[in-house]
């Protein structure tokens, strides 16, 4: 029996060039560009990412990589250049209003969060709250209803990312790698077809590493697509279909991890400010999380 391509096939005659045309884009980047005073942080001519992949946004401090993820979900204004995502142009909408086109973006847990509970945690996260706008008995069963839906969608997602035995617990009081999960699990309660993860591994015991990189893989294998910020090559090399590389705001490259791993100029700028080590341990062979908790 034949399968369908899955969008990596689909990917396989895509050159790796910056800025090069995907057969499925589901986010479309053009002329996105954001200064700071004198700054340009970043530059981006031409992005497309392919829907059903996991795609790495990767590049040395200072890159423009969390301004870009700002930029994309409305959390921050471009100077210039627009995008879309599943063919709608986003550019004026706001945090809120990306979200509930489909693209999320995860958020390290703030101050505040970290003194509710998790499952308080994942019903803030929850598509709009009807009740809130509504009034009069029958808006009142609407609500209900809402908040029932919310709290099993909230409860399976909590089962799924194995942390249903602390829903009670302070989100304070969770490790690295919890918090982590945590973080993704909200991100899917508004139910998104597109994940952006900034820095999923930052902070996350050895022994999470695994089941963190199992849950992204599962949720592109669920047709989800992953587009994640992180510094742990293993983990680029390890997980992504595809990989673009920023610095200074451009795009220097694009590729699957090979033709990233052979890229001179992307070794050169990347572990210029990552790695002490000569460019041919680039790939070093054990992962080593940033910090343990
Ligand atoms: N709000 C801001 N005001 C002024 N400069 C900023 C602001 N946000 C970012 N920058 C600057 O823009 C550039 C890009 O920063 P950004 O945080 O996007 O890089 P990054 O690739 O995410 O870096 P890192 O890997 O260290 O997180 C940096 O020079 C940074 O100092």
């Amino acid at each position: 029996m034949s399968s369908d391509p899955t969008p990596v096939d689909r990917m396989a005659g895509v050159a790796p060039e910056p800025g090069v045309t995907k057969p499925d884009p589901i986010l479309t980047v053009d002329g996105v560009r954001r200064s700071f005073g004198g700054l340009t942080a970043v530059d981006v001519e031409h992005l497309e990412v392919q829907r059903g992949t996991i795609t790495a946004l990767i590049g040395p401090n200072g890159a423009g990589k969390s301004t870009l993820f700002n930029l994309l979900t409305g959390f921050d204004r471009v100077d210039a250049g627009e995008w879309s995502f599943e063919g709608r142009r986003l550019n004026r909408l706001g945090g809120h209003q990306v979200a509930r086109t489909g693209m999320v973006r995860t958020f390290q847990l703030t101050k505040a969060l970290t003194r509710l509970t998790v499952m308080d945690n994942m019903l803030l996260a929850a598509p709009g709250q009807t009740g809130e706008r509504m009034w009069g008995a029958f808006a009142r069963g609407l609500w209900g209803r809402q908040e029932r839906a919310n709290a099993e969608r909230a409860e399976a997602l909590l089962e799924r990312f194995k942390l249903l035995a602390k829903k009670d617990e302070m989100a304070g009081s969770l490790s690295g790698g919890q918090r982590k999960l945590l973080e993704m699990a909200r991100s899917l309660m508004v139910n998104p077809s597109m994940v952006m993860l900034d820095e999923p591994m930052a902070g996350v015991n050895p022994a999470l590493v695994q089941s963190l990189l199992g849950h992204i893989t599962a949720l592109r294998d669920e047709g989800m697509t992953v587009l994640f910020v992180e510094h742990d090559m293993d983990v680029i090399m390890g997980i992504s279909d595809w990989i673009v590389v920023l610095a200074q705001g451009r795009v220097i490259a694009e590729g699957r991890p090979a033709d990233i791993r052979a890229n001179k100029e992307v070794v050169d700028a990347y572990l210029g400010t990552h790695h002490e080590e000569p460019s041919d341990t680039a790939v070093p062979a054990a992962a080593e999380p940033e910090e343990d908790r």
